[in-house]
């Protein structure tokens, strides 16, 4: 039964499968938790009360335009209630792409969003009908705009973090809409609909073109292809040939413009189209080549190797060797933990580039953040218990791997960011001897940062020094945090920074 057939009320309910049973769990928890957002009734709203919302659908009130009509902010319930009204400009024009050949896209989206609703989505709140019978779509709003906006308009482009992050929420929230039953397929999967929370969450929008059934379903089979220029999948030419499949390729071109920064078509790129540009890139193992130049690539390689690969697994023009949304999803987060977590990069080894401030000497330093050792392990754990920040890690300390020993130890990281500057003096550190004291040395002060704090290392000691570099030993680092953590190696480098770049990195 679908939508309209079942709901006169004021304040009517949908139909939906997956959203009756959310209703139904949720409705148990009502009494004891505050009500979920993502639970909320499907209302009917008075024309008049948008109105008022929207001050008319004023100059003030509009959030943007789309091919199918405008969207503006409303104001309800004394602004406890801000929803986006989306007012369709095909008025009682049956959609060329609905599912009925009698509902237009605003009736198309209300159909199928009574009926799947997920925290992924920028899901239905109501409906309104006005003076001429047309319907207005009520959602909820978002109020960082699109992920188009920013990556395309953003003064601050957003980091390869949230990049990822936001891949797999999307991903996540595709594979919702193919895992209902029926499926939905969205066929509109871009950047400008996919809008952004007020948690900076990444949600799934603008259902006018989604259909919901099998592939099998007659209404698919006679629903003509439609799609956005640049994110269609060319396999899809005649209304049999959809599949889940399309919205994976669409997900892929949403991908690598994530990765790159650049626009699905865009006509100052040679080749314009983003697949003919990057996907020779990436069979080439250029994938720096193209990350966005705004963030450059990320800082372990393998996270935009996984995501480059990715995509272009995507946008295979093969339909069959596409993954599916789930598997993206898996192979997401295994990217996601991977630019999460600087501890589990490659041993845990970075570099900088650091030149000396003073005119008459240029100092390249490379550093490499050495793991702790057990026994410094222990004792954190023991003062900090199971924090995450002293998760175990399975791998072979650096530090051994320097020392040329191996302890049968599991040990740890300590991530402490990137060194933003290094001063060295007018000459390299000097190292004296001190007899059986060890080693003291001139110290650098490295000046470090790690998301937004900073801080100056403290209490430096040499405790190695051969001809590849030094290794230091610290107290902690005097930050925010006050984080700690037990070795780091410094590379004093006189090649050009080129050079330096093109090196393997671990040279150790
Ligand atoms: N729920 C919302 N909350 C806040 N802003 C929104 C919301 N929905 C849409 N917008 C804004 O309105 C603009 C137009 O949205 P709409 O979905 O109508 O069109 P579009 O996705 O940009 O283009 P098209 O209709 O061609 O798919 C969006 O780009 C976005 O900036």
């Amino acid at each position: 039964m679908g939508y309209f057939s079942s709901c006169n009320a004021e304040s009517a309910i949908a139909t939906c499968d997956t959203y009756n049973w959310d209703l139904k769990k949720k409705k148990k928890k009502k009494k004891k938790t505050t009500r979920n957002k993502h639970t909320i009734e499907i209302r009917n709203f008075l024309y008049n009360e948008l109105v008022t919302a929207t001050k008319s659908f004023s100059a003030d009130s509009f959030l943007g335009k789309g091919s199918h009509g405008s969207v503006y902010k409303a104001v309800l319930e004394d602004g406890k209630l801000i929803v986006a009204v989306k007012r369709t400009t095909f008025f009682n024009q049956p959609s060329p792409y609905s599912t009925t050949n009698c509902t237009s896209p605003a009736e198309n989206e209300i159909e199928i969003l009574s009926r799947v609703q997920s925290p992924g989505l920028v899901n239905l709140i109501g409906f309104c009908v006005d003076t001429k019978q047309n319907k207005l779509l009520v959602v909820e709003y978002m109020p960082n705009g699109s992920l188009y906006d920013l990556l395309h308009s953003a003064s601050r482009p957003p980091g390869w973090t949230r990049r990822v992050r936001f891949a797999l929420q999307i991903a996540k929230a595709i594979q919702t809409l193919h895992s209902s039953n029926p499926p939905v397929i969205h066929r509109d999967i871009k950047s400008s609909n996919i809008l952004i929370d007020d948690n900076f969450n990444a949600r799934v929008g603008d259902f006018g073109l989604a259909l919901r059934g099998h592939v099998e379903d007659v209404k698919i089979k006679c629903t003509p292809p439609a799609g956005t220029l640049g994110y269609l999948d060319p396999g899809y030419l005649a209304p049999g040939d959809l599949s889940t499949k399309s919205d994976v390729f669409s997900f892929g071109i949403l991908l690598l413009e994530i990765i790159s920064g650049r626009n699905a078509i865009d006509l100052n790129y040679s080749p314009p189209s983003v697949v003919d540009w990057a996907v020779p890139l990436i069979k080439h193992g250029d994938f720096t080549g193209i990350c966005d130049g705004r963030i450059g690539p990320p800082p372990d390689p393998t996270v935009i190797r996984q995501l480059a690969v990715l995509a272009a697994r995507c946008v295979r023009s093969s339909v069959e060797k596409r993954p599916e949304i789930s598997e993206v999803v898996e192979y997401l987060k295994v990217v996601r933990k991977r630019v999460h977590s600087p501890r589990i990069w490659s041993n845990f080894q970075r570099r900088v580039r650091c030149v000396e401030r003073t005119p008459q000497h240029v100092v390249q330093v490379k550093y490499e953040v050495l793991e702790k050792s057990e026994e410094v392990v222990n004792k954190s754990s023991s003062r900090v218990g199971g924090s995450r920040r002293n998760r175990k890690v399975s791998s072979v300390s650096s530090a051994e791997f320097v020392s040329g020993k191996k302890s049968d130890g599991v040990t740890r990281s300590k991530s402490i960011g990137s060194i933003c500057e290094i001063r060295v003096g007018s000459e390299n550190p000097t190292v004296k001897r001190r007899p059986g004291a060890g080693v003291a040395v001139k110290m650098p002060v490295m000046r470090l940062s790690k998301s937004r704090s900073m801080g100056v290392l403290q209490n430096p000691r040499l405790v190695r020094c051969n001809n590849k570099g030094y290794v230091f030993e610290f107290g902690k680092i005097s930050d925010s945090r006050e984080r700690d953590f037990s070795k780091l190696m410094i590379t004093l480098d006189d090649k050009s920074d080129k050079e330096m770049l093109e090196k393997p990195l671990v040279s150790l």
